[in-house]
Parts: structure tokens; C-alpha cells; sequence
């Protein structure tokens, strides 16, 4: 019998689509995987596409990581929320197309979105204008508005998970709202109080979370200004037009009884886009979002997509299927841990600089201080950074101080972790570039989830940019960095980051 003919697509992918990991499956469901787009807390996302889709449009699947469906209820509430999801009106929101939550690894696919999340646009370009502003804000009501009419709370609202795209804000998925720890952890700017303290998503929790946007959006600074402290008692509302701070402002209140419904917001919003925008345009056709949404929503440029030819054969074989994606992760980090974790193992474990300076041969080491010294250890603080978004980020090598205990708690906060390290030899600050092909590998902070650490050293893949975005949260790092070799002049360009923490007691 002869062999089915390979068979080629071509699809427009986004110029920094990440490969495929060693161990990530070639395909999930009826979709072949091209790349990888993030992970977040929830899964892994990937470029697909449909092989039966012959226009070869682009879709994101996520693959769900293992410990938020460890058992069977939490398949079951998966199940229905994806099943609810899927019904929700796709304008301004991006809801699951097909789902497996029964899958050894449940996944769901949606639309691929061409755009920029809101945090990094932001943090690019400063606040948005007025008109930009409202239509922002307009669209998330619309999109709220939908989920709330279907009888969804949306659980996790961020500046993340908005992709501003040429046509409009788009909200993204949210299969699974994180609970008060992960949320305390990952978005207690962006959540309503009885959230952080363990209550449920709800209709008041996410207007809450709308009205933190709306003020991230204006001021490009979240309304809390330290975690923990009530939002209501210190919004930043001077970014917002006037005719805004009166919703926003109550929005943000402390008892979810005295917040507006999303109703309110949208007709609040649109009142104050009529106040500011004068009425001498002529009418657009569609509802009152779609009008502000016409006239607003200028000047943002989705990033050019180029063509890529998918083999659908070859990417099919290359497929091990579900297994081997639970394998990627371990493979990934195991093969890396082989490289040069000793330098973190022993500085972690009391052996401080002495020990890190005479590792073993790492494989390739490059002709430099730094390998003969070991794969330095290094604190990335946020605080230092004078360009968070562009770099160079700055560094400071740093060695256990003598003080620190011997076995570090495993349930420390960044600070006090990054506060059991000192500056190594008095040696220097440095500049160093993150780039997409940066490997990064997480372990304990740059996850909102548990595990991730093997060995005292993170397992967790995520790219360069997605670690300049959790840098961008404002926890310091303690890391093993690799280089690669020497670019010349300017900033060495940095291979791999490795995350050092101590590894939890069980
Ligand atoms: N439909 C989509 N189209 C384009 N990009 C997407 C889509 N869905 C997710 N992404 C991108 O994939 C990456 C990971 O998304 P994900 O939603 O998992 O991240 P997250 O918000 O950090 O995590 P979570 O929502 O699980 O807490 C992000 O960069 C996101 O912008």
C-alpha cells in the first residue's frame, strides 16, 4: 500500500513564533502544531491549524497544564465552563471553537488573534488617548456583557489577557479562573478584594476588574499602588476623561453590593464617549460599541504575519501525541539541568562561591571570566531596570551571603529570597540582552503555579519576552544565565536563564 502524499499549507504565522520544544506534541485534537505562541497559568498556547481548514487560517489551541484537572470534578467543572464558553458571542470576546476536556490533556481551540496584549502596549506606548480609551473600555463591557448574559464570570480579568488587534480589543479565553493564592500571586492589581480572599469569579467581581483596566489603560499604572492595599483607596483617576471617574470610581468599590452592573458600565461608557466626542460626525451603522469602536479604534497595527509552508504529513508523523507532551516539559529541563546546574546546586546548598567556581566542565564553555567561574548567578531586580521593555536589563552577579540558612525555606517571597543573596565580589552591575530565542526556564516565581523545581532550579519553559514580561511584574529573580557566544561591542546576548530556588519539601 502506498503512503498518503505529504500534503502542504500555507499559513500566515506571526514573525516571532516560537518553535516547537523537544517533546511538545505535533498535533492536539484535529490540529497540527507550528508553534508556540505562551504559556500562562493555565497551559501551553500554540499556533495551529486545521488540515480539513483549506483557507489554512491560524488557530491558537491551549493545552491545559496537569495540576488545575487533577481529578475528575475538575473535569467535570472544565467541561461545562468550556461548554458555556463555546456559546458566548465572539465580537469583542474570544471563545473556545472546539474543546477536549475529557483529553489525557484537555485542550480547547479558538480563533488566533493578531495583536498586542494590552499591558505591553502599553508599557510600549504610554496610555491611550481619550478615544482609544473609551472604545478600550466599551469593548470589555461588550465583551463582559456577553459572558454575563450567558451566565459566565469571567473570573481573571488583565491587562494579559486583552489583545488589542486591528479591529478592536479582543478578551481571551479565561477556560479556567484562577483561584484567591494563584491570583494573589499573579493579578492582585487587577482583582476585586473578596477574589484575593478566596471568593468566586462573579458579575461584581469582574466589573472590578474592568474598572482597574480602565484606570492601567489611562494612567499606565494599575489603581493599587501596593499589593494588599484597597484599591478604592487609592485609584489613580486623573488619567481618565471626567465624564469616566464617577463609574470607574465606584466600580472599584470594596463591597461587590455597591459596584455597577456591567450595564451600567457599558451605558456609562457610551454617555461619556457621547460627552466627549461631540454628536456632529455622521451616524455609523451598529450598536452603540460598534459605533465608538468605528470611530475610536485607530492607529493600532496588528504585527505583520509572514507566510509559512506547514507540511501536514511530516508535522502529523512528528506528532507522539498526548504523552509526549506531558514528557516535554521534563526532557526539556532534565537535558538543560545537564548543562551547568551545579554552580546554582552548590551555591544553594551552602557551598557559596568557592564550590560555584570550580563547576564541571560545562560542554561549551565560551572563552570568558565568567565560564571559568561557572555559569554566574546573577539578581535581575526590576528596580534597576531603566528600559523594562527594550533592555539592556541589568544584572548584578550575586553569591550566597553567609548568613542565610543553610536549607532556605521553600515558601519564601521574592524579596526575601533575593535578600539571602548579596553582590558577588563587589563586581558590577552589567547589561545583558534577552532576546525570543532566550531560554528561559522557571521554577517557582515566574509560574503561577506549584512545582516546577527540580534540583533547586526551575523546570518551567517560557521564552525571552514572556520573561521580560513577568520581569515587568516587579519581582526580583535570582538566575543562572548562560551567554551566548561573544556578539562583539555592547551587551552580551544571553542563551539561557535558569531560575534558582530551593527545592520545596514535599
Ligand atoms: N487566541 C489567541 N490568539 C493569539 N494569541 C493568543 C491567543 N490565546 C492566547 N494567546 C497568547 O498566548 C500566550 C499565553 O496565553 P494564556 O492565555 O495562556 O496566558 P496567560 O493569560 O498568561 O495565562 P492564563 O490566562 O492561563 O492565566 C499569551 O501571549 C497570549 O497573548
Amino acid at each position: 500500500m502506498s503512503r498518503p502524499a505529504e500534503r502542504e499549507i500555507s499559513v500566515l504565522v506571526p514573525p516571532h513564533l516560537a518553535p516547537l520544544a523537544p517533546g511538545d506534541p505535533g498535533a492536539v485534537g484535529p490540529y497540527v502544531l507550528i508553534g508556540r505562541l505562551g504559556a500562562g497559568g493555565t497551559g501551553t498556547v500554540f499556533a495551529a491549524v486545521d488540515p480539513a481548514d483549506t483557507d489554512g487560517e491560524l488557530v491558537a489551541v491551549k493545552v491545559v497544564h496537569p495540576w488545575p484537572v487533577e481529578d475528575p470534578q475538575d473535569r467535570a467543572r472544565l467541561q461545562a465552563r468550556l461548554g458555556a464558553l463555546a456559546g458566548v458571542d465572539g465580537r469583542c470576546y474570544v471563545p473556545p471553537v472546539t474543546f477536549d476536556a475529557e483529553a489525557e490533556h484537555p485542550w480547547l481551540a479558538m480563533p488566533y488573534v493578531a495583536g498586542l496584549a494590552l499591558d505591553g502596549f502599553v508599557r510600549e506606548h504610554g496610555p491611550l488617548g481619550r478615544g482609544r480609551l473609551i472604545a478600550l473600555v466599551a469593548a470589555l463591557g461588550e465583551a463582559l456583557s456577553a459572558l454575563h448574559g450567558d451566565d459566565v464570570a469571567y473570573g481573571d480579568l488583565t491587562p494579559g489577557n486583552v489583545l488589542l488587534s486591528g479591529r478592536g480589543p479582543r478578551l481571551l479565553d479565561c477556560a479556567l479562573p484562577g483561584d484567591g493564592e494563584l491570583l494573589r500571586r499573579t493579578a492582585a492589581a487587577w482583582t476585586a478584594p473578596e477574589r484575593l480572599e478566596g471568593g468566586d469569579a462573579s458579575a461584581a467581581s469582574d466589573v472590578f476588574s474592568w474598572a482597574a483596566i480602565a484606570v492601567f489603560a489611562a494612567s499606565g499604572r494599575p489603581p493599587v499602588e501596593d499589593e494588599g492595599t484597597p484599591a478604592s483607596s487609592t485609584p489613580w483617576l486623573e488619567g481618565l476623561p471626567a465624564e469616566m471617574r464617577p463609574i470607574v470610581r465606584r466600580a472599584l468599590s470594596e463591597a461587590p453590593r455597591d459596584r455597577p452592573t456591567v450595564r451600567e458600565v457599558l451605558g456609562a461608557t457610551i454617555a461619556a464617549w457621547e460627552a466627549v466626542s461631540g454628536s456632529d460626525a455622521p451616524p455609523v451603522q451598529g450598536t452603540a460599541v460598534t459605533q465608538v469602536l468605528t470611530r475610536e479604534w485607530r492607529g493600532i497595527v496588528e504585527p505583520d504575519r509572514l507566510p509559512r509552508l506547514v507540511r501536514l504529513g511530516a508535522n502529523r508523523r512528528r506528532g507522539a501525541g498526548r504523552a509526549a507532551l506531558v514528557a516535554g516539559g521534563s526532557v526539556v529541563a532534565l537535558a538543560l539541568i545537564g548543562g551547568g546546574g551545579y554552580a546554582a546546586y552548590a551555591a544553594l546548598n551552602g557551598g557559596g562561591t568557592e564550590q560555584a567556581e570550580n563547576p564541571p566542565a560545562p560542554s561549551s564553555p565560551p572563552p570568558s571570566t565568567e565560564a571559568q567561574q561557572g555559569p554566574p548567578i546573577v539578581r535581575f531586580d526590576p528596580a534597576d531596570q531603566e528600559n523594562p521593555a527594550e533592555g539592556p536589563w541589568t544584572y548584578t552577579r550575586v553569591e550566597r551571603r553567609p548568613s542565610a540558612p543553610e536549607t532556605p525555606a521553600a515558601t519564601l517571597a521574592p524579596d526575601a529570597w533575593s535578600e539571602q543573596w548579596r553582590p558577588a565580589g563587589g563586581d558590577a552591575v552589567r547589561e545583558a540582552v534577552i532576546t525570543a530565542d532566550t531560554e528561559v526556564l522557571c521554577g517557582r516565581f515566574c509560574v503561577p503555579g506549584p512545582g516546577y523545581i527540580e534540583d533547586d532550579r526551575g523546570t518551567f519553559p517560557l521564552s525571552g519576552p514572556e520573561f521580560i514580561d513577568y520581569l515587568s511584574w516587579g519581582e526580583p529573580v535570582i538566575a543562572e544565565l548562560e551567554f551566548a557566544e561573544d556578539g562583539g561591542d555592547g551587551p552580551r546576548e544571553i542563551s539561557r536563564i535558569v531560575e534558582v530556588y530551593p527545592t520545596p519539601a514535599d
